[in-house]
């Protein structure tokens, strides 16, 4: 597989923030969010056989593996990695950019998938695949990164415009304002969850944190 980075962490977003986990980042993106704050994983990289990556895994101390990118399901061997962890005994949570089917990847209740939906302000051309909503698990949940308000009013629009009982994680875009988006949200009856990057607030803007 083509990896960016594998590095030791807090989870620092979504529902199982502040969980420590292995992070192993893969290289390569099918879509450039405007916003992105991993450009470094679109080139370069480097090839690390599946055995390896896995010996990696086995040896970690951590429970939790979150496999990330770039866009970590472009990988050809994305679904190997992933069955690979879980005969480890591992638990796996996958971010994803919500354009690349994620039906393969429900196979176990040990993965939780993270799956995004993109705002405006990404300026990506590639559509969310509507399918994968029939996928969604009540373990998994959706993330729309707001960075102004024509986001916080998309996102309104598409937690309203579909089933109630999908999990919901509202994020800034980093340096944008949190307050904004909570402010707006204890005024809807929407139960959706606004969350802030620990990672960020802990390290700052760095790579392989
Ligand atoms: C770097 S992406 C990698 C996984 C996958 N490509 C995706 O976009 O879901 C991981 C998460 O970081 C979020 N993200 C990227 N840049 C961000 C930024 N500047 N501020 C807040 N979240 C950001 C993405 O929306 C995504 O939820
Ligand atoms: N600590 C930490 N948590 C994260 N959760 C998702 C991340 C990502 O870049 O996919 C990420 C990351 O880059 N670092
Ligand atoms: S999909 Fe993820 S990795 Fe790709 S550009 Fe967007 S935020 Fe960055
Ligand atoms: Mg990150």
């Amino acid at each position: 597989m083509l990896i960016t980075e594998i590095f030791h962490s807090i989870q620092g977003e979504g529902t199982l923030i502040g969980i420590p986990m292995l992070f192993v980042r893969t290289n390569v993106c099918n879509i450039r969010c405007e916003w992105c704050d991993t450009k470094y994983s679109f080139y370069g990289g480097r090839e690390i056989a599946l055995s390896d990556i896995l010996n990696i895994v086995k040896e970690a101390k951590e429970q939790w593996v979150c496999f990330t990118g770039g866009e970590p399901l472009v990988q050809r061997d994305a679904l190997s990695f992933v069955e690979g962890s879980l005969k480890l005994g591992k638990k796996i949570l996958i971010e994803t950019n919500g354009t690349v089917p994620i039906r393969n990847f429900t196979i176990s209740d040990n993965i939780v998938l993270d799956v995004d939906v993109k705002s405006p302000s990404a300026k990506v051309r590639k559509p969310f695949l509507e399918e994968n909503l029939k996928y969604i698990r009540d373990t998994d949940y959706l993330k729309i990164v707001i960075k102004d308000r024509e986001d916080l009013d998309f996102a309104i629009n598409f937690i309203r415009g579909h089933r109630k009982n999908l999990n919901y994680v509202l994020q800034p875009a980093w340096g944008s304002d949190i307050r904004m988006i909570a402010d707006a949200i204890v005024e809807t009856d929407l139960n959706v969850r606004v969350l802030p990057q620990l990672h960020k607030i802990m390290y700052g803007e760095m790579r392989g944190v």
